[in-house]
C-alpha cells in the first residue's frame, strides 16, 4: 500500500528537482548522480514529526531485490533528517527507475551491515570517504520487499 499524505519537497532545491525529474520522467530521467553515471533510486518516507510525504534522492544499493539506504550525508556530523523517518515509521516506497515497491527499511548492525557497507562502497566509493570524515557511524538501513 503506498504511502499517502500531503507531499513535503526537499527545502534543497538540487534534491527537490531530482525527484520531480525522475517522477516526472517515469524513472527515465534523473536517474543518476549528475554526470557520474552512477544510478540512484529514490525513497519515499514519512515525516518522523509532520507526518508529511519526504522524498529524498539516494545511491542505488541492489543486492537480490534488497536495497540498501545509507545515511551518510557526504560524511557529516549529524545523521540526515530522514534517518529519524525511517526509525519512526519503517515503511517506504522505493522508486527504481520505472519500478515502485513498497518496503520495509531496517537499521542493520554487526556482520550484517559489514556485508552491506561492502556493498554500498562498491557501488559509490565516496561512502568511505564520508564515514572516515565523521566520528558517527553511518548508518545503513536495508530495504526489504513488502
Ligand atoms: C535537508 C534535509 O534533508 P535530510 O533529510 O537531512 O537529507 C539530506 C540528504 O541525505 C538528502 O538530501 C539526500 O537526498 C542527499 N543524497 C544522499 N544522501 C545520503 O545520505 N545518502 C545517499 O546515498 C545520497 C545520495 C544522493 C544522490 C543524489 C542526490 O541528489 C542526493 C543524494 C531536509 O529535507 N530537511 C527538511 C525536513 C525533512 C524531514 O524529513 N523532516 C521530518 C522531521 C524529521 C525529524 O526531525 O525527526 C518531518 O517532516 O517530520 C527541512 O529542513 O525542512
Amino acid at each position: 500500500m503506498p504511502l499517502d499524505g500531503e507531499y513535503e519537497p526537499s527545502p534543497a532545491q538540487w534534491v527537490r528537482e531530482q525527484v520531480e525529474l525522475y517522477e516526472s520522467s517515469g524513472g527515465t530521467q534523473g536517474t543518476t548522480l549528475w554526470d557520474t553515471g552512477l544510478p540512484v533510486v529514490i525513497l519515499t518516507t514519512r515525516g518522523a514529526k509532520s507526518g508529511r510525504i519526504r522524498k529524498i534522492p539516494l545511491m542505488r544499493v541492489e543486492h537480490e531485490g534488497r536495497y540498501a539506504a545509507v545515511a551518510s550525508k557526504g560524511g557529516f556530523p549529524r545523521h540526515p533528517v530522514w534517518y529519524f523517518n525511517l526509525k519512526s515509521d519503517p515503511h517506504v516506497e522505493l522508486q527504481d527507475g520505472a519500478t515502485r515497491q513498497d518496503m520495509t527499511a531496517r537499521e542493520i548492525t554487526g556482520d550484517e551491515r559489514a556485508e552491506w557497507w561492502k556493498r554500498a562502497v562498491a557501488a559509490y566509493p565516496p561512502y568511505a570517504e564520508y564515514q572516515e570524515k565523521t566520528d558517527r557511524i553511518i548508518p545503513v538501513f536495508v530495504l526489504e520487499p513488502v
